[in-house]
């Protein structure tokens, strides 16, 4: 029997807003930086992609000590709110994580501290965003939501579910043992997108309770699932495709109506992409490195361009022409943005 997906209604978010003026900050998207690799490409992906879909709220970018100050300045000047967290390790452990880098990721938790912001989006670094999800802020409070995970990549070889061919993804495929195995595996959710609502309370108890679970090889996702088991909610596939579910689920994905989309099956990174690694050569997975290029190398969509942009067309739309000049020009220096040749004066 199939999970219950809890219902996304796509009626445009009302932007929370005290009267005029743009969206109070009580909402926004956060994603998590750490090193001074290459995954500062994904975050600068994200948040053009971010403005190409015309999201309503701002991008907070939670970066470890180790983030160099020039990522830092490469996020800000794409309009990013660059917040600097402490790292978060796990008890003591043997554990041989799924990927040995896995242990940075329990850093993700310092988000739930960001209590200026009411309700928070979460979305890992190699994500991007190809249409507009806005509307997932209006999901009710008092939940966590996310989309479930698929258990059929190597990655899961540790796990019974594995060596038995079980997937929440496709529950009556292999059946469930439970006079074995006893009660199947709860719902679980990939931790690379979720909507939450930051709170110290849940950020005090996260970290306390951290500190007494001895970690497994999805580091801080089997934790988060752990915690959040009895008010975790699913949510439809579209909202974090996860690459892997084009192979091993096909008959669950519409990939045209896929708003959401998770590189993280191992090649994927579309920053690193080489085409090598299995399943990187298929036509799809080629088609949606390309997707984040297209938006990535778009100069557009840089936040500089699209701030002036943006107000020569509420200028314009004013029917202000003939005030346009000093005003763009105003505009361009307030920006920082390169010089523009500007509209010849009225007649
Ligand atoms: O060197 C790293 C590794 C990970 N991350 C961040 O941690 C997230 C989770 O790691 P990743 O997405 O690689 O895990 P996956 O979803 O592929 O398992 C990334 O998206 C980034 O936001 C990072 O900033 N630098
Ligand atoms: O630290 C654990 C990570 O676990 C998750 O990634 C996994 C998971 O999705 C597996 O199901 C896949 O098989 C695997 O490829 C993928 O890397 C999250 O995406 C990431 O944000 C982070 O929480
Ligand atoms: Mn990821």
């Amino acid at each position: 029997m199939a999970p219950a997906i809890a219902r996304v209604t796509e009626k445009m978010a009302k932007p929370v807003t005290n009267g005029p003026g743009p969206a109070t900050l009580d909402r926004a998207y956060v994603t998590f930086l750490a090193g001074n690799g290459d995954y500062v490409k994904g975050v600068i992906g994200l948040a053009k992609g971010l403005r190409k879909v015309k999201s309503e709220y701002p991008l907070v970018v939670a970066v470890l000590p180790d983030v160099p100050a020039e990522h830092r300045r490469m996020l800000e000047e794409q309009g990013c709110v660059v917040r600097e967290i402490e790292p978060v390790y796990p008890p003591e452990n043997q554990t041989q994580f799924a990927m040995a880098y896995y242990v940075i990721n329990y850093s993700k938790l310092r988000i739930w501290e960001f209590v200026e912001y009411k309700k928070m989006i979460y979305l890992d670094g190699d994500i991007q965003v190809y249409d507009n999800i806005d509307h997932l802020f209006d999901l009710a409070d008092g939940y966590f939501y996310a989309v479930m995970d698929c258990f059929c990549e190597k990655t899961w070889s540790h796990t019974p579910q594995y060596k038995i061919g079980y997937c929440q993804q496709c529950p009556d495929r292999i059946k469930w043992p439970s006079d074995e195995l006893g009660q199947p595996p709860s719902l679980y959710f990939n931790a690379g997108m979720f909507v939450f609502e930051p709170s110290l309370h849940t950020y005090q108890d996260l970290l306390k309770k951290l500190q007494i679970t001895p970690p497994t090889p999805f580091a801080e996702q089997d934790f988060l699932n752990m915690y959040f088991k009895n008010i975790y909610r699913p949510i439809p596939l579209a909202y974090n495709l996860i690459l892997a579910m084009l192979w091993r689920h096909p008959e669950n994905v519409e990939l045209d109506k896929v708003k959401v989309v998770h590189y993280c099956a191992a090649g994927s990174k579309p920053w690193r992409y080489t085409g090598k690694e299995e399943n990187m050569e298929r036509e799809d997975i080629k088609l949606l490195v390309k997707k984040w290029w297209d938006i990535y190398n778009d100069e557009s969509l840089d936040y500089k361009r699209a701030v002036v942009m943006n107000q020569v067309n509420v200028i314009g739309a004013a029917g202000a022409v003939n005030q346009l000049q000093p005003l763009i020009a105003a505009a361009m220096s307030q920006a920082g943005a390169v010089k523009y040749v500007t509209a010849p004066s009225a007649a």
